[in-house]
């Protein structure tokens, strides 16, 4: 073969593969099925030969011990398979508790699409609604699951879609039920395919087979109205998007909804999919294994390859991004960069750590020397793996746009969740090639950590255990750093800080039955924080070396947002993530042609002052020395460091004593404290809504902000447009919603919108237990900092 055709198909090859590859999350509310659908997934893609089961604690991706004795999952597995040679796949499949809600920010991160499940019965869930915003930006499908259950409401899922969502739909297939003539009964067995006009039913008792039929107009006479009235919506809806499609509709099919091709609805479905106009909807039963190979082919068919993504969010602004067919995505034009985002940090008791990483551009190769441009330092790729179903198969190297994991004694202390990785795609150490302020230097914008809202204490059990306790944590936090560890000066208690009473009951299990800690855990408390009420007076130092600074401290009223576009003479950096922050001054002396006389750089000396700062913050104030937050350091830019200072040690101390003095010199009436208040999402029965609203206001400080029936969506002036979408958006009948309702036995439930202080929030999932016997449900999420009245102050320092 030639150089010329090696080199041709060398590029048809990578290219097929490029466009093959979806890297998709499964996200949704709890319990929506997502492990289920998962588990079905691998199944009919071939990777397993045996369907786990949730509730048998035996699925691939729920691997850790915690989830399979709780039937929930903690953390997202990261899994890769091919569909039909049609699809590459590597899938992550989310946790749906908000008290691990840092697990889906990881991932979506780096994913390019997503699956999103509800359960028909329980329609948009809160927590759906929370994923789906933060996934605003990445495509989505849509999949209805739980059909098979009484009271599954296909039709009434797709119209909340459509409002509560505020999202245009497309119905790719609907449900189809048959009717036992005797008893009446209706059985999810199938969906219509709306774009390839077929009947396709599943037998529950055969997971492998699949009958797909055509729908004859004269003896399915209902069924063939059910395809012809959505195919018309669908035609319509993509019409709106699409004028070329018009052109087609009216020209090749002759206005006729039936005649046009599936090939034309799935282009432009695809292209509005990837262009986040639109959300395909299917619907299913994974646990009765019915809908999923339409699910997978939908991933294929709508969702994004690598080449076809959202740019990375990268700290150089100056260098341009593209995709190219062949090479994936070109960063600053450099062909031979590889840039890879470490997303995920897991120790298997075999494999020992293992780093989860996407590889944004160029390859990274087993063996290669890389740069961790978070750490500044290099190491070396000891083994590289990728995980096929709960197998890690060991490979050579990972393409532009894939997702594979490191492993070997190299990457320990080498990576963290949120480091960038930089290589050389083709020389082992050809990093030399990159210049070290330039290359060496990019980084893919870190990962937002949520603010942990509750704290307990950790406590060896005998001095012997506190060296391995403090290893013990140190992997904890490596592996979730939506966990956070402290030391309360006052008192030497190590506190373990986390998202919420489950994440912190996990979070001990682990510590003591995995990474075998022996150590005992305290009370789940509050983590309360101080804010100081007014700006101090400046604080001034120079000394006869030459050091010389001038600080004060301000409160901060709101949360910072955007620090992008403050003012031209100040430049803000964040401290830690209390909506603390350093507010560095114009220095007109240590402008550029002043900087190379020194032989720090300008940034070693922020940086030192940044780390002063987070160290004074967290001694706390002087109420109950709890943190700082909401609280700024301004430098003023009148400063100056001996121009032959190699070290930043000295700044540190000077800086954080001044931080520290400044603070000492408010009163404690100059300060206030600050307690997290939650919004609550609470589903009951209409039954048990009275008690239920009456203790939340009662017993639980709450103030309740809505109380809503599921059936009805709130009709502000915003959801106008979407109500009206939701009219006009053809959906059959919900045949089983309907006989429910006639006999009575669904009490359609009432959803109560709170907010209340978490301190009177903790063990509250028992306590609504009690009060529904079970029925009810809840979900809460950190929503801001308020400052404590001053009657509620002396109760909660009582309380300490
Ligand atoms: N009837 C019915 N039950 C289902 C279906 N899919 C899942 N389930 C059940 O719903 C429960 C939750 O399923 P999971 O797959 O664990 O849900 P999940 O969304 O992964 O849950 P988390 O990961 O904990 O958020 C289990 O008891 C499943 O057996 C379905 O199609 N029909």
């Amino acid at each position: 073969m030639g150089f010329a055709v090696r080199v041709l198909l060398q590029f048809v090859r990578r290219h097929s593969t490029l466009e093959k590859i979806r890297n998709i999350g499964i996200i949704a509310h709890i319990d929506a099925g997502k492990t289920t659908t998962t588990e079905r997934m691998l199944y009919y893609a071939g990777k397993t030969n045996r369907i786990g089961n949730v509730d048998h604690g035996d699925t691939i991706t729920d691997f850790l011990p915690q989830e399979r004795s709780r039937g929930i999952t903690i953390q997202s597995a990261a899994i890769s398979f091919d569909w039909r040679n049609r699809g590459k796949i590597n899938l992550i499949d989310t946790p749906g508790h908000a008290d691990f809600s840092f697990e889906v920010i990881r991932a979506l991160k780096v994913l390019d699409g997503c699956v999103t499940i509800f359960d028909a019965v329980a329609g948009v869930e809160a927590q759906t609604e929370k994923v789906w915003k933060m996934s605003q930006k990445i495509p989505k499908i849509c999949f209805i699951n739980k059909m098979d259950r009484e009271g599954a409401g296909f039709s009434r899922t797709v119209k909340e879609i459509i409002m509560k969502l505020n999202t245009r739909v497309a119905l790719v297939n609907i449900p189809y039920f048959s009717l036992d003539p005797q008893t009446k009964e209706q059985t999810f067995e199938g969906v219509i395919d709306v774009i390839n006009k077929k009947l396709i039913k599943w037998n529950m008792d055969d997971p492998d087979s699949v009958n797909v039929v055509d729908i004859d107009p004269i003896k399915d006479s209902t069924l063939y109205n059910q395809l012809f009235k959505a195919r018309e919506s669908l035609i319509e809806t993509l019409s709106e998007f699409d004028d070329n499609l018009v052109e087609i509709f009216l020209e090749d099919a002759n206005g006729d909804y039936l005649e046009l091709s599936s090939s034309v609805i799935n282009k432009t479905l695809r292209n509005l999919t990837l262009n986040n106009d639109i959300a395909p909807i299917l619907c299913g039963a994974s646990f009765k294994n019915i809908g999923v190979q339409p699910l997978l082919d939908a991933v294929v068919d709508y969702l994004p390859s690598p080449i076809e993504t959202r740019l990375p969010d990268i700290n150089k602004k100056d260098y341009v991004m593209k995709f190219d067919h062949s090479k994936g995505l070109m960063i600053n034009n450099n062909g031979s960069m590889s840039v890879s985002l470490a997303f995920k940090v897991i120790t298997d008791p075999i494999r020992g750590l293992m780093v989860f990483v996407r590889v944004y551009s160029g390859t990274l190769k087993n063996g290669y020397n890389v740069f961790n441009t978070t750490t500044k330092r290099p190491f070396k790729i000891g083994k590289l793996v990728r995980m096929n179903a709960d197998v890690p198969e060991e490979i050579n190297h990972l393409n532009t746009g894939e997702i594979g994991v490191l492993t070997g004694s190299s990457i320990n202390g080498n990576v963290s969740t949120g480091d960038t990785i930089i290589s050389h795609s083709i020389k082992k150490d050809g990093l030399k090639s990159f210049k070290k302020n330039e290359e060496l230097t990019l980084k893919i914008n870190p990962i937002d950590v949520p603010e942990p809202v509750f704290t307990v204490t950790v406590e060896p059990k005998s001095l012997g255990n506190k060296d391995s306790m403090e290893k013990a944590l140190k992997r904890l936090v490596i592996e979730d750093p939506s966990l956070r560890v402290t030391v309360d000066e006052e008192t030497g208690q190590t506190l373990l800080s986390g998202m919420g009473e489950l994440h912190l009951e996990i979070a001990g299990d682990k510590l003591v039955n995995t990474l075998g800690a022996q150590v005992e855990l305290g009370k789940v408390t509050v983590s309360y924080k101080e804010i100081i009420n007014e700006t101090t007076s400046v604080e001034d130092y120079s000394d006869e070396i030459g050091y010389k600074f001038s600080i004060s401290l301000e409160p901060l009223d709101s949360s910072v947002n955007d620090i992008s576009n403050k003012s031209n003479n100040e430049t803000w950096y964040p401290l830690g993530s209390d909506n603390n922050y350093l507010i560095m001054e114009k220095s007109h002396k240590y402008d550029l042609e002043r900087e190379w006389l020194l032989q720090l750089t300008y940034d070693s000396i922020v940086n030192s002052i940044i780390s002063s700062s987070i160290v004074a913050f967290q001694k706390g104030g002087k109420i109950s020395n709890f943190p700082l937050h909401s609280c700024a350091v301004r430098v003023n830019g009148n400063w100056e460091v001996p121009l032959d200072v190699e070290k930043p040690n000295e700044i540190l101390v000077i800086t954080r004593n001044m931080i520290t003095k400044s603070l000492n010199k408010l009163a404690t009436s100059q300060y206030s404290m600050l307690q997290p208040i939650m919004s609550l999402n609470v589903d009951v029965k209409p039954s048990d809504m009275g008690v239920v609203v009456r203790d939340l206001t009662s017993d639980h400080d709450a103030v309740i902000l809505s109380i809503d029936d599921r059936d009805s969506t709130e009709k502000s002036e915003d959801n106008l447009f979407f109500n009206k979408i939701a009219e006009k958006q053809y959906v059959p009948d919900d045949v089983t919603l309907n006989l429910m309702k006639t006999s009575n036995v669904n009490e359609s439930s009432k959803h109560v919108k709170a907010e209340a202080p978490l301190r009177k929030m903790i063990s509250y999932n028992k306590k609504l237990r009690s009060l529904t016997q079970g029925r009810g449900d809840f979900q809460m999420y950190f929503e801001k900092m308020e400052r404590v009245t001053p009657d509620h102050l002396k109760e909660i320092v009582d309380d300490l």
